[in-house]
């Protein structure tokens, strides 16, 4: 088992100065752990989703760009595994692109946010999945959210739209809120069972596919209380 900090407060300074979380002063038990990045325009929602997941909690009122990139860690437990999501939050803001091309590579899965809300954070969903392409690993696990899908009378985006563009270039999708919790764990979730089912799976079992489980777990807006 492996142990890490409760919370990204901390980073030490090692492998060429890339910002590394420090491991020393780790307190928390798990079996694997996955380095996850969130990515997409400035406003999105990448933040939010992030402290949604990890405090339960909505960040409401004056909106906080990120600078340059932070961290969370979170341990969640994958049918009696305990899994280590390294969550990198980058900042949208094309001033700080640089910074984060760094992070990519490192990274086992991207979730790629747009606001349903904004037609431009939409439109740049294929310069984002040309930096993908760019800057990841090959096997890499993107997942499409369009996020705010609580902004029901502001959104410019139909699910179909988001959908139509995941399929087109074979990566899972769903909506997400920050604001209601919609969908963020299973985001999380579903990045986590994949990195256990890549670890633990025999050759003779059927592969795991993150699109098929979160389209079977996925809500809709309007389905369910969450
Ligand atoms: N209604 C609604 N508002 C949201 C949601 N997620 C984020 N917001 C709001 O959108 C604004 C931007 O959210 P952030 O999470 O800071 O955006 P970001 O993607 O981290 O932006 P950068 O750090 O600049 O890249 C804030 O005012 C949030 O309150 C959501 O799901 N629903
Ligand atoms: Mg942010």
């Amino acid at each position: 088992m492996g142990k890490d900090r409760p919370n990204g407060a901390d980073f030490s300074v090692q492998n060429g100065g890339k910002r590394q979380p420090n491991r020393q002063m780790s307190t928390e038990l798990y079996d694997m752990a996955s380095k996850v990045m969130l990515i997409g325009d400035s406003g999105v929602g990448k933040t939010c989703l992030l402290v949604r997941f990890k405090d339960g909690a909505f960040l409401s009122g004056s909106f906080i760009s990120t600078v340059g990139i932070d961290f969370r860690n979170k341990v969640v437990d994958v049918e009696g595994t305990k899994v280590k999501l390294q969550i990198w939050d980058t900042a949208g803001q094309e001033r700080f692109r640089s910074v984060t091309h760094a992070y990519y590579r490192d990274a086992h899965a991207l979730l790629l946010l747009y606001d349903v809300s904004n037609k431009a954070s939409f439109d740049n969903i294929r310069a984002w999945l040309g930096e993908i392409n760019e800057y990841a690993q090959e096997d890499v696990v993107i997942m499409l959210l369009g996020n705010k899908a609580d902004m029901t009378s502001e959104r410019v985006i139909r699910t179909e739209d988001g959908e139509r563009l995941a399929n087109e270039y074979n990566v899972a999708f769903m909506e997400t809120s920050a604001k209601t919790g919609m969908n963020v764990d299973l985001a999380f979730m579903a990045v986590a069972k994949d990195l256990k089912m890549k670890k633990t799976r025999k050759p003779t079992d059927p592969k795991f596919s993150v699109t098929d489980y979160v389209n079977q777990e996925k809500q809709s807006v309007g389905c369910c209380s969450s």
